[in-house]
């Protein structure tokens, strides 16, 4: 498939309409509009047309969205079809976490090796996943074409890490620790940090309740 580009936004947003479309698939539903797939997936309808016709005209007026095309693509565009292996490195309360629930919801994503220095946990399996020492990185990462990590080291420890990551051939970090990384141009990294999301939340539901005052 050529490549499409995309805005973020919009490629954040193709994760939940894949989803809801397996949901109709397997309700065998074999249309959708794009007002239905507003309400289901709470984006707004106008968005969702523009985010479709990224890829095309996919629908057609008055008709909606055939369910089988749709899903098809979305397959395709998200890699559905091709297991990711993902490593995790830094296995402690965070990072249990993450291996513990291993996204089991999607069957394209897992944890297959895990991280650590801790001398009490390398060398053992965890939650079904081996936990090995940071002086195997680069063999296991070459050895089970890892590119992308999850990281969750403490603070102090992060970008020391990351350069170890880098090193091994990491392509893709996914950064729960709260320093902002600095890595090569070649990298990309995805912070996620679980404050900010909440504050948001608490800025929306802010604003929220002056609209309802005016
Ligand atoms: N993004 C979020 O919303 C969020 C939420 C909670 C915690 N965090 C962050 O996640 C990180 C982990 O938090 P935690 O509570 O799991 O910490 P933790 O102390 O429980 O675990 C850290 C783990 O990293 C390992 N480690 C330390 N140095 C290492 C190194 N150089 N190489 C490999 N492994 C190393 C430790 O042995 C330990 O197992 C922290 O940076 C924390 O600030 C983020």
């Amino acid at each position: 498939m050529d490549e499409i580009k995309i805005p973020k936004a919009t490629a954040r947003r193709l994760p939940l309409y894949y989803r809801y479309l397996i949901f109709l698939n397997d309700e065998g539903k074999e249309k959708v509009s794009s007002t239905e797939l507003a309400e289901a997936v709470q984006v707004d309808s106008a968005s969702i047309r523009r985010d479709f016709s990224y890829f095309g005209a996919l629908g057609k007026r008055g008709y909606g969205y055939d369910v089988k095309n749709l899903l098809n693509f979305f397959k395709k565009i998200l890699n559905q079809d091709t297991l990711t292996n993902v490593a995790l490195v830094g296995v402690g309360n965070m990072g249990h976490a993450l291996l513990n629930y291993n996204f089991k919801r999607t069957n394209n994503i897992r944890i297959s090796a895990a991280f650590d220095i801790n001398p009490e946990i390398t060398g053992t399996i965890m939650s079904g996943v081996p936990v090995y020492d940071m002086s195997e990185m680069k063999k296991q990462l070459r050895e089970q074409q890892i590119t992308i990590a999850i990281l969750c080291v403490p603070q102090t420890a992060a970008q020391r890490t990351a350069n170890e990551m880098f090193d091994a051939g990491i392509k893709g970090i996914m950064n729960f620790t709260p320093l902002r990384l600095s890595a090569p141009s070649s990298v990309r990294v995805q912070n996620v940090d679980l404050a900010t999301e909440l504050q948001t939340l608490i800025y929306f539901l802010d604003s929220d309740k002056d609209k309802n005052k005016k």
